[in-house]
């Protein structure tokens, strides 16, 4: 770290990493991590049991990071072990013995580049379209329950959520209709517990490396308790999905035409010999698909809803985008005309309102690395072995990228290029301080020309960016247009007002309301 530390990167205090008040056991610990970047800048590193650790908010830095590794997976690539194991958690789950899937297998694993190749055109343009139907029904389905359910009774809205994204994945990837829509309180409902449980163990696992060595001695009470609760969880949901594989496997290997979802894809990939994938692998795949896909796109409709409901004049302005589109259920039209899937792109407020809650609840706010070898990112020599924590949420949040940050500002989103960090800033480059760390390397890229960098993506960028993408963003735009066209959302009062939904917000590989989010849905007219 002295390496690190000689070049002028700021180190971040990480505190003892085997006391219960570590920073990297906080729930939320994204929250830290951003303020850690407004005070030591875009690049600055702690350590964790004796590893280097270099977090990146800097948008010329990361997408450097981004850059190699999607050309140079030998030189930057996914981590795998200590100390930050996120990908290998996820393996324990997914398929029995575990295997790797396309989240947690290295970019140079022959069968990751396969896989990733051969299922990315289920999420073509052509195919979304199809899946708008799909979408459109398991939301009517929704829709229904919220009438049934009624605005005087609390619902637990993200609840709810990802069950209409288990319901949409199970539809569209795999035409599987789980109907955990159809009763928000039913089998599909339990099954979505159990898939956002299983991530928080994963990641309770990460932030605890004891954990996994304490679960193994069963003459501990607590340790017994919690590995009996593990194992079972574990278990029911390697059972759900192995029962999925096994459908998706008897289907056998059709033509595109008749089956262009994420299961043909995945029964049409083969290996460098020309063989199958073995079938734990594919039933590895088919879970990766859930966990990757449900609770981001369920929280991310669920941030929106939220942040929309302490917005009254954000509200108002959506109201009557959707009113001018002929959508909005008023006492006018009681009977408003169906969303299609040509109107996504035309409701550029509500895209807009989207794209800012993603900003402030960047779901899945952290992305690890590690440098296999010496390399360079910037200005900086970053030495093997070290651990690169892309800040994802601390990215679009901080101060250097951002103004009036932590403002709920869908508007800002009008503009072109809004995705885009912009060098030198307006007032420009600080000479000192934190913000200097936030600038493109001078000489390689600034005077090379490169006057921008993404400083927006909830989706990441380069060759791992999230294969889901087009679906997470259809869906997520379908299933707000057609809620807040019939409803509006109240947060209930035992959420405690903004502070208490804050106070809730987890990092468990996502943000979300870690005991879920009480609203109230009134119907409207209202
Ligand atoms: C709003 C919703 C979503 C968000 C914000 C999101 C975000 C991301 C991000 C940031 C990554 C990169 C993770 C990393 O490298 O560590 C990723 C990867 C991935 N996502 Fe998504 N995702 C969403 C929805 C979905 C959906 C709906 C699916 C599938 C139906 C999906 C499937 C995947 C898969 C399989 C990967 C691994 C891709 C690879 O490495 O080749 N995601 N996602």
């Amino acid at each position: 770290h002295l390496a690190l530390r000689r070049q002028g990167i700021p180190k971040a205090s990480s505190g003892n990493p085997l006391a219960a008040s570590a920073p990297w056991k906080r729930r939320d610990l994204h929250r830290l991590g951003q303020a850690d970047c407004e005070a030591l800048g875009g690049i600055f590193y702690f350590r964790i049991l004796g590893f280097n650790c270099v977090q990146i908010s800097d948008p010329w830095l990361a997408a450097e990071v981004l850059e190699l590794g999607s050309r140079r997976p030998d030189l930057v690539d996914k981590p795998r072990g200590l100390p930050l194991p996120i990908y290998d958690c996820f393996d324990r789950g997914t398929s029995d013995p575990p295997q790797p899937s396309m989240i947690s297998a290295a970019a140079s694993d022959p069968l990751w580049r396969v896989i990733r190749k051969g299922v990315a055109p289920a999420f073509s343009a052509p195919n979304i379209r199809r899946a708008f139907a799909a979408v459109e029904e398991v939301t009517g389905r929704l829709l229904a329950r919220l009438r049934e359910h009624g605005a005087q009774r609390l619902l637990d809205l993200d609840g709810a959520l990802m069950c209409h994204a288990l319901d949409v994945i199970g539809k569209v990837a795999f035409s599987r209709d789980f109907k955990a829509t159809m009763d928000l309180n039913g089998p599909g409902a339990a099954a979505c517990r159990m898939i956002k449980e299983i991530c928080a163990v994963g990641v309770d696992d990460m932030r605890n490396p004891l954990r996994p060595i304490l679960r193994a001695m069963p003459f501990l009470p607590e340790a017994w308790t919690y590995r009996r609760r593990t194992l079972a969880l574990t278990r029911s949901v390697q059972a759900l999905m192995r029962d999925l594989a096994e459908e998706v496997h008897a289907r056998g290997a059709r033509s595109e035409e008749e089956d262009p979802t994420v299961a043909g894809h995945l029964m049409r990939v083969r290996d460098a010999a020309g063989r199958p994938l073995p079938f734990t692998r594919l039933w590895s795949e088919i879970s990766i698909v859930f966990m990757a896909g449900m609770e981001t796109t369920g929280h991310t409709i669920s941030w929106t809803l939220y942040l929309v409901s302490q917005h009254p004049a954000v509200e108002a302005r959506l109201a009557a985008e959707l009113d001018a589109a002929g959508l909005l259920l008023t006492r006018a039209r009681p009977r408003p005309r169906a969303l299609a899937h040509a109107d996504l792109g035309r409701l550029t407020y509500l895209q807009s309102v989207v794209k800012e809650a993603q900003r402030l609840f960047s779901v899945a706010p952290l992305v690890v690395r590690r440098a296999l070898r010496d390399v360079r990112v910037g200005q900086y020599d970053v030495p093997a072995g070290t651990c690169l924590l892309l800040h994802v949420y601390a990215m679009h949040t901080t101060s250097a990228n951002w103004s009036q940050p932590a403002e709920f500002l869908p508007e800002r989103w009008l503009e072109s290029d809004a995705e885009y960090a912009r060098w030198p800033p307006e007032g420009g480059p600080a000479e000192t301080g934190p913000a200097s760390h936030c600038s493109p390397d001078p000489e390689a890229s600034w005077q090379g020309g490169q006057t921008r960098a993404r400083r927006f993506m909830p989706f990441l960028e380069g060759s791992r960016q999230c294969v889901g993408m087009s679906l997470a963003r259809m869906t997520t735009a379908t299933t707000v247009a057609a809620l807040l066209s019939c409803f509006t959302f109240r947060l209930s009062d035992d959420m405690g007002g903004p502070e208490g939904v804050r106070a809730s917000e987890a990092y468990y590989v996502t943000i979300q309301p870690a005991e879920g989010l009480r609203m109230h849905a009134i119907p409207r007219p209202c």
